[in-house]
C-alpha cells in the first residue's frame, strides 16, 4: 500500500520581540514580532496511502488525533488539492508543547510541505501559507521558511536577514495557553509600533512577560534566574526563555550551570528554515 516516503524537520521558532499594537474587532490582537527559526526541532515521517486514510501512529499525550495539528493540516491539503492518497505519519516529538516555540504549528507547515511534495499536489507557496492561517496565526511563517518580520495578526511577513547567534532555550515545566494570556485584561495592548532598525539599536521587549510572570511563579523564578548569566528574554506567549550567545561553547557553560532539573537546549539560530534546506536536498 505505501508508495513512497519522506522524513522532515518542523523546527522551533524564537519572537526576538513581541509587541501587542491592538486589537480586532474579531478579538484577535494586532501585534509586531520578529520570527527567526532555530535548528532543533521535531521530526516528521510521511508514508504515502494509496487508500485516501490519513493516520497519524504517534500519539500527542493530551491531544485527541483529529486535533492534532497534523491531523488537520493533511486533511486540510487533501481537501484543498483534491488529492485521492492518503498517508500514514509518524512525529517524533521533541519540542516542549504551549512553550512558545510554535511546535505544534512548525508541525503543521511541515505536513503542509511535505504532504505537498510526497503527493504531488502542486501548491504554490502562498497557497500552503493561506491553508496554514486557517490553522493557527503561527502557521504562515514556517510555511513560507524565512526569518521575517511580522505584523497584523503574524502573517504580514517581510522576510529578513539577521545575525544568526547560538541560543540557549529554557522550558519551565509550564505550558501557557496563549489564548489565556491574549484574554487578561491586564495584557498591554497599545504598544507603539517601531522598526527593524530600532529593534536592531536594542529596542522591543515582550509586552506578554508581565503577564505570564505575574501568573506563573515558576516562569518569574526561572526568568530571575536565567538573567543572572545573560539578557534572558521569552518567546511567544511563553512559557520558554532564551538567551542569545556569540558561540555554542558559551551558551552550553550557562546551560551546564543550570539545575539539571530544568529542561533546556542550545541550538542556532537561523535564517532559512531547516524544513526548507532539507527539501531543497529533495528536489
Ligand atoms: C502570539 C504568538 C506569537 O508567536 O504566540 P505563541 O503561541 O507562539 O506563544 C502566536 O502568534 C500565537 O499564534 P497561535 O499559537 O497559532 O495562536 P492561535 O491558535 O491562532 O490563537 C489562540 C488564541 O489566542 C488569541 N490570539 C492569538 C493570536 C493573536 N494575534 N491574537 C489573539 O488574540 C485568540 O484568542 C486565539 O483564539
Ligand atoms: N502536533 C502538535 N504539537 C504540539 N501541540 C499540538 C499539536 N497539535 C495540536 N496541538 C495543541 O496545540 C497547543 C499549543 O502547542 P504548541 O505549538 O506546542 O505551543 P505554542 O503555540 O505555545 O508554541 C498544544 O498544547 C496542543 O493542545
Amino acid at each position: 500500500m505505501n508508495t513512497a516516503t519522506l522524513s522532515l524537520p518542523a523546527p522551533a521558532k524564537l519572537n526576538l520581540f513581541l509587541h501587542v499594537t491592538g486589537q480586532r474587532d474579531d478579538g484577535y490582537h494586532t501585534l509586531q514580532t520578529l520570527f527567526q527559526f532555530l535548528d532543533y526541532g521535531d521530526t516528521l515521517h510521511f508514508s504515502s496511502r494509496s487508500d485516501g486514510k490519513i493516520a497519524l501512529l504517534s500519539n500527542l499525550p493530551g491531544v485527541d488525533a483529529e486535533d492534532n495539528l497534523i491531523v488537520r493540516a493533511a486533511r486540510l491539503l487533501k481537501e484543498a488539492s483534491g488529492t485521492p492518497l492518503g498517508a500514514d505519519i509518524k512525529l517524533d516529538k521533541v519540542l516542549p508543547m504551549g512553550g512558545g516555540i510554535g511546535g505544534g504549528s512548525s508541525d503543521a507547515a511541515t505536513t503542509l510541505l511535505g504532504l505537498n511534495h510526497l503527493w504531488q499536489t502542486g501548491l504554490s507557496i502562498d497557497q500552503l501559507a493561506e491553508l496554514g492561517i486557517r490553522l493557527g496565526a503561527d502557521v504562515p511563517v514556517f510555511v513560507r521558511g524565512h526569518a521575517a518580520w511580522a505584523e497584523g495578526v503574524g502573517e504580514q511577513l517581510t522576510p529578513v536577514e539577521l545575525e544568526e547567534p547560538w541560543f540557549l532555550v529554557v522550558a519551565p515545566d509550564c505550558p501557557v495557553s496563549t489564548a489565556e494570556i491574549f484574554s487578561d485584561e491586564r495584557l498591554t495592548r497599545n504598544s507603539s509600533p517601531i522598526t527593524l532598525a530600532a529593534f536592531v539599536a536594542g529596542g522591543g521587549r515582550n509586552d506578554c512577560l508581565p503577564v505570564v510572570t505575574t501568573r506563573y511563579t515558576e516562569i518569574r523564578n526561572t526568568l530571575i534566574l536565567l538573567n543572572k548569566y545573560c539578557e534572558a528574554k521569552m518567546t511567544g506567549t511563553g512559557s520558554c526563555l532564551f538567551g542569545a550567545f556569540p558561540n555554542e561553547r558559551e551558551a552550553d557553560k550557562v546551560r551546564a550551570r543550570l539545575p539539571a532539573t530544568l529542561r533546556s537546549f542550545v541550538a542556532r539560530g537561523c535564517n532559512v528554515s531547516p524544513l526548507h534546506r532539507e527539501l531543497q536536498k529533495q528536489a
